[in-house]
């Protein structure tokens, strides 16, 4: 939660970002801002914060008019120090998932409790989304060890192992979706930090200092959640054409250790490969309870998107959250190409599709 001292004005106007942008003197602090160096900023933690802060008052500085008067210029005291930090860490100069989410939270008390460190004006719907989000990602945690315990399990074929391994992922995709339901008392959206497929920003956003032109990046969304395409990847689920191609640069959003253990997990030997090999019904069984945990966490998100977005157009703006622009961004130009729900649904039934199991050119014989 803490910067050298040098570095104080960020942590001011991250700490006021809300009062600031409520009274619209966020934009004119920015510009009396001085330009600092990254240099002074020593550890991964110092980095993860920097690039925080960083974000929100970026977000805050291009948004504060509101959604139909985006800032088309980020000032260079703020996009110099954000580029050099964002190229130490390997992430890009946005607010990403990594941050809002992942790196976004301190404790409130000695009990556990959690709060976030940096926040946008809609009160507890914002609020809400972060911690909830956050939630999720911490019931991920023993499926993701789950996951690299089958993959270690499959170099000694060690059939238990797998299995075990698989029953933990199992548990926790189910922990995921019983924590998601907690969204629907706060849901909110992420989606209008994007400024890649934004209307309102065509071109992208001027970092000044840093580059002439224009740069176009894609915003905040929890598809740059490392989680569940590492599920993907144990589970041997490729998701093709667009679908494929937007999960695949949204990796470029991830801490790169993240993106790394995707990438890891993807070219480790084939766990459905071994399955078919592999006559175990117990086993079988582990991988479609598996499957099917995944195909019904994405089922979940998939409705409350329909629910909280689509249906009403934009709710995020009607809770009167910063972050608006959900449903019009994503009903009308899409992700990767396609409309939001096609995009959903075509990544829920690449999923169920790998509850078939059968060699490829094997016939309906070996289906177990
Ligand atoms: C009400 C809350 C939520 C809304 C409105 C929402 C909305 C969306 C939208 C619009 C997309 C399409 C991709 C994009 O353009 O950004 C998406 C994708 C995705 N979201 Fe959410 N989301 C919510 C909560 C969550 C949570 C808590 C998680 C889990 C950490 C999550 C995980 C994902 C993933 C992994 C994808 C990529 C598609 C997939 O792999 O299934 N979402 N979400």
């Amino acid at each position: 939660t803490s910067l050298p001292d040098y570095y104080r004005v960020w942590l001011d106007l991250a700490n006021n970002l809300t009062h600031l942008i409520e009274s619209h003197t966020l934009r004119d602090l920015v510009h009396k801002m001085p330009v600092l160096s990254p240099d002074f900023l020593i550890d991964h933690r110092e980095l993860r914060l920097a690039h925080l802060v960083l974000g929100f008052i970026s977000m805050g500085y291009v948004w504060q008019e509101g959604q139909h008067a985006p800032a088309q210029i980020l000032p260079k005291a703020l996009a110099l120090p954000y580029w050099l930090v964002s190229r130490r860490l390997g992430l890009p100069p946005i607010l990403t998932y990594a941050d809002s989410v992942l790196a976004n939270w301190k404790l409130k008390d000695p009990t556990g409790n959690m709060d976030l460190i940096v926040s946008f004006p809609g009160g507890e719907s914002c609020r809400g989304f972060f911690m909830v989000s956050l939630l999720v990602e911490m019931a991920a945690s023993s499926g993701i060890t789950g996951a690299l315990e089958v993959m270690h399990a499959i170099k000694t074929s060690d059939l238990s192992g797998i299995q075990k391994g698989l029953v933990k992922v199992t548990q926790s995709l189910k922990k995921m979706k019983e924590t998601f339901k907690l969204m629907h008392k706060v849901v909110c959206g992420l989606n209008c930090f994007r400024w890649r497929d934004n209307p309102m920003l065509p071109r992208g956003l001027l970092y000044e200092g840093v580059s002439n032109e224009p740069i176009l990046l894609s915003g905040g969304s929890a598809a740059q959640s490392s989680t569940i395409q590492c599920f993907d990847a144990l589970l041997c689920i490729q998701h093709e054409d667009e679908t494929g191609s937007f999960l695949t640069r949204m990796r470029e959003y991830m801490p790169p250790a993240h993106r790394q253990l995707i990438e890891t997990l993807s070219v480790c030997p084939s766990l459905r490969d071994f399955i078919l090999s592999h006559s175990s019904s117990d086993l079988c069984q582990a991988y479609k309870s598996c499957v099917s945990a995944l195909v019904d966490l994405r089922n979940y998100h998939l409705n409350t998107v329909a629910k909280y977005v689509v249906v009403p157009g934009n709710h995020a703006r009607a809770m009167g959250c910063p972050l608006r622009g959900v449903g019009t961004a994503l009903n009308e130009t899409g992700t990767g190409g396609s409309s939001l729900m096609v995009f959903l649904k075509s990544v829920r039934n690449t999923t169920q599709k790998a509850l078939i199991l059968e060699r490829p050119s094997a016939s309906k014989e070996t289906e177990m």
